[in-house]
Formats: C-alpha cells, sequence, structure tokens
C-alpha cells in the first residue's frame, strides 16, 4: 500500500545569520578591501569608486587567486532569472535533506510511491515542484511563467492520496517559512492543498522552439535519492530552444572532494545521523550554475552546519586529456545505460579507472567541477531522454570548459519538446576534445557489434 506518513513536522532549520545577499549570484556583490588587480588597490575603496580602471569587482576569486571583474552590461541578461533560480534551488535543497533524512533516519520506505513505469516518487518531488513553482511564480508572474517538469497530480489528486497530499503540503509550507532567510518573500498564509496542488500542475509546459519555457526535474535520481545516496535538483531556463542557464542542486555533493570517499557509503552515513547531527550534515552539499556564453560556471556551498556561509567559487573542467588518468561517470543501473557498452568502450580507449557509477545529475557536477573527466550514458533502445534529465547539467559543464554531444557530436537538442528528440545513440560529456573525440571514435567503432 502507498501510504506516505504525515511525520514531517519538525521544523525546517532557520539558520539566524542568512541574509538577502547570500544566494546572490556572484555579479551582485561588491567589497571594499584591498584588491590586487588593481594598480590602484593601496586605496581599499578604489574599485567602488574614483578608480580610473574600468573593471568593478566582485567578492570572488577564480582558480588562480584572482578577483573576479563583475561583469559588464550586456552580461545582466538574465541576472534576475538566475539569481531567483539559484535561491529557488537552495530553498529546494533543504527541503529534500530534510525529507531525505527523514525516510532514511526512520527505517523505512513507506512515503515512496511507484509510478506507472516503476520508478519512485516521493514527496520530496511533488514538494520541490510545488515551491519551485510558486517561487518562480512570484518572482516573475504566474501568467509569464510556463515551466516543463517531471511530476503531476494525477497520483497526489486522488481520495486515497489524503495523507501523502497534507504531507506534501505541510513540506512545501515549511519550506516556503524558511525561504525568507533567501531573500524570498514567503506566503502571507499557508498554502492550502489546493495552492499546492495548483502549482504542482501550472508545470504543464511542452517546451518547444519559440519562447522562453522553464525546465525543472524536483528530484533527480530519486532512485539515489530514497536510498540515501546522490540526487539533484535541477532547474534550467530556456530561449528559442537554447538552455540559457543552469542551476543544479546537488545536496550530498560536498564542496570538497572528500565526496568520493562516500561512495556507497551514504545510507549507512544516513542512518546512524541522529537529530543533533543533523547540522552537520547541511554542510555536505553544494549548488552549481552558470549562464550560457559567460564562460564561467559556479558552485556555492550549501548550508554549513555552524550557520557560517560561503560566497560563489569559479569551477572549471579537469585538465586531464590521457585516458589513463580519466575517470568516467556512468548511471548506477544497468538498466538505464548498458554498463556492458561503456566498459568495451573504456578498455578500447584506454581508460584504467573504476567507472564513477553515481545517480542524478550529480554526474554532470563531477565533470564540471573536475572530479571526473567523461560522463556516459546509453540507455536501451527506444527510451526517450527527457530535457529536465539534461539541461542544467549540459550548460554548467560546457560554461565550465568541457563538451556535452550525443555520441554523432551533435549538440543535444532542446528545441524539440520534453524529449530530446533526434539523440544520436548516447550521451557523451567530456573535459576536452581530445577524450571526447575518442570517445567517439570508439562508439562508432563498436556500435554496430553491440546489442543496443
Ligand atoms: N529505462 C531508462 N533508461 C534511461 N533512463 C531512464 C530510464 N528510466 C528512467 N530514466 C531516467 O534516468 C534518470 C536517472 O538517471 P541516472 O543517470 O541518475 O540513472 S541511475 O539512477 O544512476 O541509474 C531518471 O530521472 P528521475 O526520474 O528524475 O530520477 C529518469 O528520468
Ligand atoms: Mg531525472
Ligand atoms: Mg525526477
Ligand atoms: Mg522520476
Amino acid at each position: 500500500m502507498n501510504v506516505l506518513r504525515s511525520n514531517l513536522s519538525n521544523k525546517f532549520p532557520q539558520p539566524s545569520c542568512l541574509n538577502n545577499n547570500f544566494i546572490k549570484p556572484h555579479v551582485k556583490f561588491l567589497v571594499s578591501f584591498h584588491n590586487p588587480n588593481c594598480p590602484k588597490s593601496r586605496n581599499p575603496i578604489c574599485c567602488l569608486s574614483n578608480c580610473d580602471q574600468k573593471t568593478q569587482f566582485s567578492n570572488e576569486m577564480d582558480n588562480n587567486g584572482n578577483w573576479v571583474p563583475i561583469e559588464s552590461e550586456g552580461d545582466d541578461k538574465y541576472a534576475k532569472e538566475l539569481e531567483v533560480a539559484v535561491k529557488a534551488v537552495h530553498v529546494a535543497c533543504l527541503l529534500c535533506q530534510k525529507v531525505q533524512q527523514d525516510l532514511i533516519c526512520n527505517g523505512d520506505q513507506e512515503n515512496v510511491q511507484s509510478k506507472d513505469d516503476n520508478s519512485p516518487v516521493t514527496i520530496a518531488d511533488w514538494s520541490v515542484q510545488a515551491t519551485v513553482s510558486w517561487i518562480l511564480s512570484q518572482a516573475f508572474g504566474t501568467e509569464s511563467v510556463s515551466i516543463v517538469a517531471e511530476e503531476d497530480i494525477e497520483s497526489l489528486s486522488k481520495s486515497d492520496a489524503v495523507s501523502i497530499l497534507s504531507s506534501v503540503v505541510k513540506t512545501v509550507n515549511d519550506a516556503l517559512s524558511s525561504a525568507s532567510h533567501f531573500g524570498i518573500k514567503p506566503p502571507v498564509t499557508n498554502l492550502e492543498a489546493t495552492q499546492v496542488l495548483e502549482a504542482i500542475s501550472r508545470c504543464n509546459s511542452n517546451g518547444g522552439p519559440t519562447g522562453r519555457f522553464w525546465v525543472l526535474d524536483p528530484v533527480d535520481g530519486t532512485l539515489g535519492f530514497v536510498r540515501g545516496d546522490q540526487y539533484a535538483i535541477a532547474l534550467a531556463l530556456v530561449e528559442n530552444g537554447e538552455v540559457v542557464l543552469g542551476v543544479l542542486g546537488c545536496p550530498n555533493y560536498p564542496i570538497n572532494k572528500e565526496w568520493l570517499n562516500y561512495q556507497n557509503g551514504y545510507r549507512r552515513i544516513l542512518s546512524r545521523l541522529t537529530k543533533a547531527d543533523s547540522a552537520s550534515w547541511d554542510s555536505k552539499g553544494c549548488v552549481l550554475y552558470a549562464k550560457k556564453d559567460s564562460k564561467k560556471a559556479w558552485m556555492q556551498p550549501l548550508l554549513n552546519g555552524d550557520k557560517s556561509v560561503g560566497s560563489a567559487r569559479q569551477i572549471k573542467v579537469s585538465t586531464i586529456d590521457n585516458p589513463v588518468l580519466a575517470t568516467f561517470c556512468e548511471p548506477v543501473e544497468k538498466a538505464n545505460s548498458s554498463h556492458l557498452f561503456t566498459q568495451g568502450l573504456a578498455h578500447s580507449v584506454g581508460l584504467r579507472n573504476q567507472p564513477l557509477r553515481v545517480y542524478s545529475m550529480v554526474k554532470y557536477a563531477a565533470i564540471a567541477r573536475g572530479d571526473a573527466e567523461i560522463f556516459m550514458k546509453f540507455a536501451r533502445a527506444g527510451y526517450k531522454e527527457k530535457i529536465w534529465d539534461h539541461a542544467a547539467g549540459v550548460v554548467i559543464i560546457e560554461e565550465a570548459g568541457g563538451i556535452v554531444t550525443d555520441a554523432g557530436g551533435r549538440p543535444l537538442d532542446f528545441s524539440k519538446g520534453m524529449y530530446l528528440q533526434g539523440l544520436d545513440r548516447g550521451i557523451i560529456a567530456c573535459a576536452g576534445a581530445s577524450l571526447h573525440e575518442k570517445i567517439m571514435s570508439a562508439v562508432d567503432a563498436s556500435w554496430n557489434s553491440s546489442s543496443l
């Protein structure tokens, strides 16, 4: 029986130190301290005023330790969209951390439902979709917001889903009441069930080649989520068929690379957590984001246990181009991508490291952060990839310096509705052109003899 427990009554953490500046994307900050890039930098405020250097600087450093210039006027395009999207994803990450903790720590899987295709869906999937939909509508106006997203309200509106729906409503209201810490104005009164259902079902766009729409995967890697493992929240904006910005929340992917040590260990770690430990658990995540053609991708930490906050840091793909040193990522489930086929590719290209099997778009994040070099996905024949499983990850990898194409070398096409129509065989994302070409050649050489 698919019954959800309504045990989500604990308040979301409400750190007191957060203010409206925390989540603002990097272009919004100015600092008044010594700026090593400025010849007049002995004057600590020279980069805020009276400086004949035309460039202003943000409070962030790039990988070389240089202050990051504030982007020029032209780059302000999508600034508000990016700011709101990053905030919404942070709120969604905290919502998911809380639900996953309750799910795992209480030791049962009752609040997981099965969809018609047997894939799991949880109160987190519906709650994130409602929360993000509500935040976008508040920021840009309900009439102006069009969203393509994974979940619908069919099973949630059934008479036997009353307790699930009430859990979702409570989760959404808890999340929105904490959202003020991110500079998001919460609803004046708690949302009613009908308003929550409406927010979810408003995400009914089919996408397409023209106009502007958001693409949302409220929980990507739901299987990883219910297993206490990796998952992601993915939000992108598409305009005239192009992904123009992407935000990827990875609540279980720490800022530091020690994440690799958690392979297969998240469930064990989570199950040992007490409520008192939950603060330190909060520090295990990050949010990545990028604007198309900016040639920059960024990473922010999620809330730390000690409630301190950090600003965004620029991320870049790995410089490794030698297959012997490279690591490739792929889906955990054999049903989602052929491990046999990628094993053959790895062998013929000369990849030696064990594959990194990770749930969700955390794989895209790993490439963008430089923690792995290759991501490959070859789904079974007939499977149609959905745009929400890739949009945010693609733009973040590309702006971090990487390449994402289908196996024929063509960019993924987000202009054909909710599916990646015309995808040639599979998806290949690489840190650099040399690895990318090698993988594509290997696919060509072995495709006909594969069973795909
Ligand atoms: N049969 C099949 N083949 C290919 N892909 C499928 C298939 N079934 C599902 N999906 C989609 O895969 C999304 C999860 O992808 P992952 O890379 O995380 O796979 S895995 O869970 O690590 O195996 C998953 O996203 P979520 O539903 O958001 O979890 C699905 O959209
Ligand atoms: Mg998904
Ligand atoms: Mg999903
Ligand atoms: Mg799903």
